[in-house]
């Protein structure tokens, strides 16, 4: 039986057929997956939000304690943004964004990190997320872990708890979800 408020969850064979992968992009050595294909087809994206809200429902939030919710959705600039306000609006939860360096206003805390492509720095906005919120951190996709690491230290900095890790896409020969200190689910493995 389905989840409240989610259908039976799509087959991943046809979610998967919408990737593209292009070698040597951005630099020679990495296999770049392109999740936007799956955002063209409305079916697909459909989809992948009713596969996610179906692993929220059935493995993410029986494991919290009764009477708690997940208070807060993390977005990961650019490519989690596609994909958290929606699961955020449809949980009823806040969405609240982890942005590249310099694009917040206000008070931020910092992260320095490594990607699979490059050094970078996240920054998100001092009381975007009330004391103890239980958060789930959303990307469209894992590769070193990197980015969701810094992450997940942001929202520990605001005072947060992350309960899991999301994504649509994992590279699991990178071994990312090994630096992340809560459980990771992705959708989807690709090598
Ligand atoms: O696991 P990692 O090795 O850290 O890599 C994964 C990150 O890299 C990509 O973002 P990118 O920084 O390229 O930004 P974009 O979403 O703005 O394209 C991707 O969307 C993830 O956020
Ligand atoms: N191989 C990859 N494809 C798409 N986005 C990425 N971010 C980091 N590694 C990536």
């Amino acid at each position: 039986m389905s989840a409240p408020g989610t259908a039976d969850a799509p087959d991943i064979a046809f979610l998967r057929k919408h990737l593209v992968f292009y070698p040597d992009y951005p630099k020679k050595g990495v296999n770049f997956v392109d999740i936007f294909p799956l955002l063209r087809t409305p079916l697909a994206f459909e989809g992948l939000i009713t596969h996610l809200l179906s692993h929220i429902f059935t493995v993410t939030l029986p494991r919290l304690p009764d009477g708690q919710k997940i208070d807060a959705v993390v977005g990961l600039d650019a490519r989690g943004f596609l994909f958290g306000p929606v699961l955020a609006q449809r949980l009823g939860a806040a969405f609240v964004p982890v942005r590249k360096a310099g694009k917040l206003p206000g008070t931020c805390e910092q992260a320095t990190y490594e990607k699979e492509y490059g050094t970078d720095v996240f920054e998100a906005q001092a009381g975007s997320l009330p004391a103890g919120a239980n958060v789930i951190v959303v990307d469209d996709l894992i590769a070193t872990g990197g980015s969701a690491k810094a992450a997940g230290e942001l929202v520990a900095k605001l005072g947060g708890k992350t309960l899991e890790y999301l994504f649509v896409v994992d590279i699991p020969f990178l071994q990312g979800a090994s630096k992340l200190d809560a459980p990771s689910y992705a959708m989807i493995d690709v090598d």
